[in-house]
């Protein structure tokens, strides 16, 4: 199976304090991954390096996708919904990123933006505000958007932060839908038992791989506690690739167990590396 987006030695730092540490690895093209982790794991700080909106500090991002291929949903908290827009329109901006541009929305993409928002289970929505809406049909209009970009790739940040059982199963069943259509699915999520349940492959984070492959073997006990070992290790303090002591521990036990769970490959194909900005700002 060929990669979709690689790793390479990815390095990110924010006022160089490091949230991503010499990552290495790939999603494989029609692949469908949880990025879990401890809070502060560099999760958001993962989809946003991928995306071109964080700059690498060090190595790169290789995507064999050209940008606007790839959707992203940020976490709920980061988007102002304030802004006097009504679901249909805010749905039609699925097509923006596709398009480039704000013309030439015809009938037939109406309709298709209306036949979206019935796929989520928002038919009747179309001319409410969306400051009306509540979390969790607010999230569904942001999954009919995606529905709508027709993307490749597709990145969601705590898709189901806030969202209730039933709303939750819905946008499951969709993520399963395009899982089903060979696009490839990275999700940050928290809750370890939908992850087992509903992901085949997970990458778990302490700013470092701690682990990355099939669920199963990725999320067992001891996994999850040297993740958590590592998340608390962290010296906030530490320059850009300096390493605490105690990490060192945690990282020389890792090294031998897990060399294999990532994988690293030659390639072809778009890059945003350090000392470059991505487009997608
Ligand atoms: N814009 C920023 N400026 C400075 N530091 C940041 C910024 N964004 C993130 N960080 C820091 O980078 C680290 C990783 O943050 P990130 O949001 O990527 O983690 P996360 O794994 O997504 O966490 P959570 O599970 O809590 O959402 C944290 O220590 C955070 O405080």
């Amino acid at each position: 199976m060929s990669d979709v987006i690689s790793l390479e030695n990815l390095t990110v730092s924010y006022r160089r304090h490091p949230a991503l540490h010499h990552v290495n690895g790939a999603f494989a093209r029609g692949s469908l991954t949880a990025v879990v982790g401890p809070n502060g794991a560099g999760k958001s700080t993962l989809l946003k390096t991928m995306l071109g909106l964080v700059r690498c500090n060090g190595g790169r991002v290789v995507t064999h996708v050209d940008a606007h291929r790839i959707a992203y949903l940020p976490q709920q908290a980061e988007i102002d919904r304030s802004f006097p827009i009504k679901v249909l329109d805010c749905v039609l901006l699925g097509y923006w990123q596709a398009k480039g541009n704000w013309g030439g929305i015809d009938a037939k993409m109406a309709e298709r933006a209306r036949r979206a928002l019935a796929a989520v289970g928002l038919d009747g929505f179309a001319g409410r505000p969306v400051s009306s809406l509540s979390v969790g049909q607010f999230q569904r209009v942001l999954f009919a958007r995606i529905l709508l970009q027709d993307a490749e790739v597709i990145l969601l940040d705590e898709p189901f932060n806030a969202i209730d059982a039933r709303t939750t199963g819905d946008l499951l069943r969709i993520i399963s839908a395009w899982h089903a259509e060979r696009r490839t699915v990275i999700a940050v999520l928290h809750d370890h038992d939908q992850v087992r349940r509903a992901f085949p492959q997970t990458l778990l984070l302490a700013r470092n791989v701690v682990a990355w492959g099939d669920t199963a073997d990725v999320m067992c006990e001891d996994n999850l506690l040297r993740a958590r070992a590592m998340a608390e290790a962290v010296d906030e303090h530490a320059d850009i690739c300096e390493v605490s002591e105690s990490e060192v521990l945690a990282l020389s036990r890792l090294h031998d167990d897990h060399a294999g769970h990532a994988h690293a490959h030659p390639h072809q194909g778009h890059h945003h590396g350090a000392g470059e900005k991505g487009g997608l700002q």
